[in-house]
């Protein structure tokens, strides 16, 4: 479907959402603030009705207070209004289930009847909160207790599985029950306003268009950085690592729409068939050069923001001893006409000293330099694409220093487009609330399709099948570092750092 149409010309449809893992963390600090806050703005159909599904033993009473209590943590207290947080609770539902028996699922399909007489034309909109291992169970489970029509959608999380092979097989259960018009792949970056920004950024400016390959930018930095650690997660993330948990999913996708060639149009397909194309172009690692061009590292107890904060093997949950990367850095390339040569420096890690996510385009210097010699190193320009925190965009342009006495100084300052200053009326809104809003209009360009999900995994592996042979630890680093000090070096040894300017 176009993604195109004004505001004015799209409708609020109605729809039941069926939200499994109702009581878990991804519900409880995303979706639910996501959904109050689309409800508020008037965004969701009067109609709209939600069933939590858990297996915990709750009334819906208990469970309309349990979201009114979470949403007085997650949603800004400026943001939160009682008649609002009553409105939407009451949209709310409970239901009972164990999702991995098919015991019970045709309760879905009577809830349906009970809300309305009629659900011809309303969608059945899946939301599945859960572990991946438990998609095939449901997607089948739902489809054997009658809940599913040819409306009904399912809205999957990420990580799809744990490997390439993993992720087929659990692609193929759900694909054995919705076809893949009707499955929509959550990556949160997707939804991100800034990321969104790129797209517009890179095919509304011809500015940016003429510019943007090997001729004119150098190289590229992509850093998303978090303060948290682990969160209560260890279970699933030792298991997982960095790379699984943030690189397979969001970095690559950051890569992909930076990368990519623009689409003939901003139809779903479109946008995905060249974001394929650069994950099939990403150069795997070198066995000689691995060492030299991938960090892996894990933090010890360190302080942030001077609080001390456990290292990884001493956060709560962990229960062994653990080689699990904590943060990633590496170099990598896209192979084609527009990328030959422009190495991509990527890292992420948690226990950093800032929550940071921003990409920087380094675009080459003047191919003959007539300024001051010492002030070689100034002169490029910069873009800066900063997706969290104060979301926005500079271009730091060197401009003559003013004064009399400095002859033809240059300095380096920001064309700055803060959104939050520039159009202070507006509220950014969290990833989730544009991703749900999405699903609920039935457009997939947010989304990814199976390919892209198997392509990156296919890169991810060839990766960790290299680790595995090279048999080495996870280099150690303090939390609040920006990682082990070999994530520098593998910069500095190109004659380059990473942007430092936060
Ligand atoms: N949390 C996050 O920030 C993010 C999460 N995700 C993804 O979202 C999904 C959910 O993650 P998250 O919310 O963190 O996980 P949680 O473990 O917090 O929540 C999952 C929920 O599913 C319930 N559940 C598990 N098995 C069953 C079952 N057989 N029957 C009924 N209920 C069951 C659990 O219930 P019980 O508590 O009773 O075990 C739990 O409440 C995962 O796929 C994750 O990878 C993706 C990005 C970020
Ligand atoms: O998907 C995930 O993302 C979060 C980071 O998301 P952000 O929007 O806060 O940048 C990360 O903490 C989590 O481990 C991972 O599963």
């Amino acid at each position: 479907m176009n993604a195109c149409k004004r505001p004015e010309e799209e409708s609020r449809p109605v729809i039941d959402l069926a939200l499994f893992g109702a009581l878990g963390d991804l519900s409880l600090r995303k979706l639910y603030p996501a959904l109050y806050h689309l409800d508020r703005e008037e965004l969701l159909h009067d109609d709209t009705r939600v069933l939590g599904l858990a297996r915990q033993d709750t009334s819906v009473d208990a469970f309309r207070q349990r979201v009114a209590e979470t949403l007085q943590t997650y949603v800004k207290a400026s943001e939160l209004d009682r008649d609002a947080v009553n409105r939407f609770t009451a949209r709310l539902d409970y239901l009972q289930l164990d999702f991995a028996t098919p015991e019970g699922y045709r309760a879905i399909a009577e809830w349906r009847t009970a809300v309305r007489h009629d659900t011809g034309g309303c969608p059945l909109m899946v939301y599945l909160a859960v572990p991946a291992s438990l998609y095939g169970d449901i997607c089948r489970n739902l489809k054997t207790g009658g809940c599913l029509d040819d409306l009904s959608r399912v809205v999957v999380e990420k990580p799809i599985g744990y490997d390439f092979e993993s992720s087929c097989e659990i692609n193929d259960a759900i694909g054995e029950v919705f076809p893949e018009s009707r499955i929509y792949r959550i990556d949160h970056y997707l939804g991100k306003e800034t990321v969104q920004n790129l797209i517009a950024l890179r095919f509304a400016n011809p500015l940016f268009g003429t510019q943007w390959n090997q001729n004119h930018i150098s190289h590229v930095e992509i850093t998303v950085a978090e303060r948290v650690g682990i969160e209560g997660r260890w279970g699933y993330f030792d298991r997982a690592g960095q790379l699984r948990d943030m690189v397979q999913n969001h970095l690559l996708q950051l890569v992909c729409l930076i990368a990519m060639d623009p689409p003939a149009n901003l139809d779903a397909d479109a946008i995905r068939d060249e974001k394929v194309k650069i994950l099939k172009a990403l150069q795997p690692f070198s066995d000689s050069r691995l060492n030299r061009d991938v960090v892996r590292g894990q933090y010890i107890a360190g302080t942030i923001k001077g609080k001390s904060v456990p290292g990884y093997l001493e956060e709560d949950g962990a229960n062994r001893d653990s080689d699990t990367e904590t943060f990633v850095a590496m170099k990598t390339s896209v192979a084609n006409w527009r990328w030959a040569g422009v190495p991509f420096y990527l890292r992420t890690g948690k226990r950093m000293p800032e929550k940071l996510s921003q990409i920087v385009i380094h675009f080459r210097q003047q191919p003959h330099y007539i300024f001051d010699p010492d002030q070689r190193n100034l002169a490029a320009n910069k873009l800066i694409i900063r997706l969290q925190p104060d979301e926005g965009i500079a271009l730091e342009v060197l401009t003559k220093d003013s004064g009399l006495d400095r002859g033809m100084r240059l300095r380096r300052g920001p064309l700055h487009l803060d959104f939050s200053s520039a159009f202070p009326q507006e509220r950014i809104p969290d990833a989730y609330e544009r991703l749900l809003l999405e699903v609920m209009k039935g457009r997939q360009y947010l989304f990814v399709r199976r390919d892209e999900v198997e392509h990156a995994w296919h890169w991810c592996d060839s990766l960790i099948a290299a680790w595995r042979d090279m048999g080495e630890p996870p280099r150690r680093y303090p939390a609040g570092s920006w990682g082990p000090v070999a994530s520098i070096a593998m910069i500095t040894q190109d004659g380059r750092s990473w942007y430092e300017d936060y």
